[in-house]
């Protein structure tokens, strides 16, 4: 079978003590194949300290019999916790080599392990995150895909329209065109990547009460109400605004097959708060299929085993269903 793609992500963090965990346990959770982006002699060095008696090689039909992993080089050290700048270059390189890999037809999707982006700034990268330079690697004639973020936990779907933003530019940045083609993406790939037959999206409102008729805030019924109109004559099952408030209350978000909120937090929040040990960071709009655990790096549990592995595998299956489902 054609393997997963996984990006070691940050040395100093919990990520690679994720990916090493769940391969010692790949009989029992019938993991799918996955090759690793990462450099070998650190992973080696991390699966030594968590105590697991794990086997390399680059050949990704012994996944079986040991972790396949295709070798970076680069200067990285394994210290828990404690970030070494030289190695942000194979950090970057595993997130390159694993989407070209992908593009390329090698791997069927990408997993990346959480990357900590104040380290890698140090070393002249400037994307706020992997869904902006995923979109940039998977750029076409030198066109960009709008990149869009799913947190995803069973029935909770929830999309920021802004991604990673100031919280004071969020209102300026909000217009139709990016209302419109943020729901077309979601409606394209929920019943493409999904299975959702006829998606139904609920739109958060951006200001208190979706602004209370213009009282507290004119973006509601000025621009987020005419959009959700134009994207209903689309064709598009979109509803709202809604007050952002009390959409995230159960029998109102299971009524919708996912939530298109206005802002970070506004998205990220609710599912932290019921999953953060499960949920899924899930890229779409891109050409290849994306998924990440919704969780960083943690650098206090990385090189301690005792970070929770639950939200990592559930990306792998993500992926793993995203890419073999008919
Ligand atoms: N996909 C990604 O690359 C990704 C996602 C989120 C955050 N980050 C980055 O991670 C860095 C740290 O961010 P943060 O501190 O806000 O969030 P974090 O998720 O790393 O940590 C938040 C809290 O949750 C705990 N935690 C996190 N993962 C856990 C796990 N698997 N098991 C048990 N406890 C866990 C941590 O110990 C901490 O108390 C930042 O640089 C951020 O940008 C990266
Ligand atoms: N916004 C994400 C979260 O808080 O979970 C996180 O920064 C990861 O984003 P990328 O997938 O773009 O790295």
């Amino acid at each position: 079978m054609v393997p997963l793609a996984v990006s070691m992500g940050e040395p100093a963090g919990i990520g690679p003590d994720l990916i090493l965990q769940l391969y010692a346990r790949r009989v029992e959770l019938a993991l799918p194949p996955f090759l690793v982006f990462g450099h070998a002699g650190f992973l080696s060095s991390r699966a030594k300290r968590l105590g697991l008696d794990l086997v390399f090689t680059d050949a990704v039909s012994d996944f079986a019999q040991a972790l396949p992993i295709r070798h970076i080089e680069g200067d990285v050290v394994d210290l828990p916790g404690e970030v070494h700048v030289p190695a942000g270059s194979v950090v970057i390189r595993a997130i390159e080599q694993a989407v070209a890999a992908t593009l390329a037809g090698d791997c069927r999707a990408v997993v990346t392990a959480p990357i900590h982006k104040g380290a890698l700034y140090e070393t002249g990268f400037f994307y706020p995150g992997h869904t902006e330079f995923l979109a940039a690697l998977c750029a076409e004639d030198g066109e960009e895909p709008l990149p869009v973020m799913m947190l995803a936990h069973e029935d909770l779907r929830t999309v920021p329209l802004t991604i990673h933003v100031p919280l004071k530019d969020v209102p300026a940045l909000i217009n139709r065109e990016l209302i419109l083609e943020t729901l077309g993406v979601m409606a394209r790939d929920l019943r493409a990547r999904f299975g959702v037959a006829h998606p139904r999206i609920a739109v958060s409102g951006l200001n208190p009460h979706a602004g209370e008729g213009g009282a507290i805030g004119r973006e509601d019924m000025e621009i987020i109400a005419p959009a959700i109109e134009a994207a209903r004559a689309a064709g598009i099952d979109a509803v709202g605004p809604l007050p952002g408030d009390t959409l995230f209350y159960p029998p109102h978000w299971r009524q919708y097959d996912a939530v298109l909120a206005m802002y970070h937090d506004q998205a990220l929040i609710p599912i932290k708060t019921v999953a953060f040990d499960a949920g899924v960071n899930v890229t779409l709009g891109l050409p290849i299929v994306r998924t990440s655990p919704d969780h960083g790096t943690a650098f206090g549990l990385a090189g301690t085993g005792k970070a929770s592995a639950a939200s990592m595998l559930a990306a792998l299956r993500m992926a793993d269903e995203m890419t073999t489902k008919p």
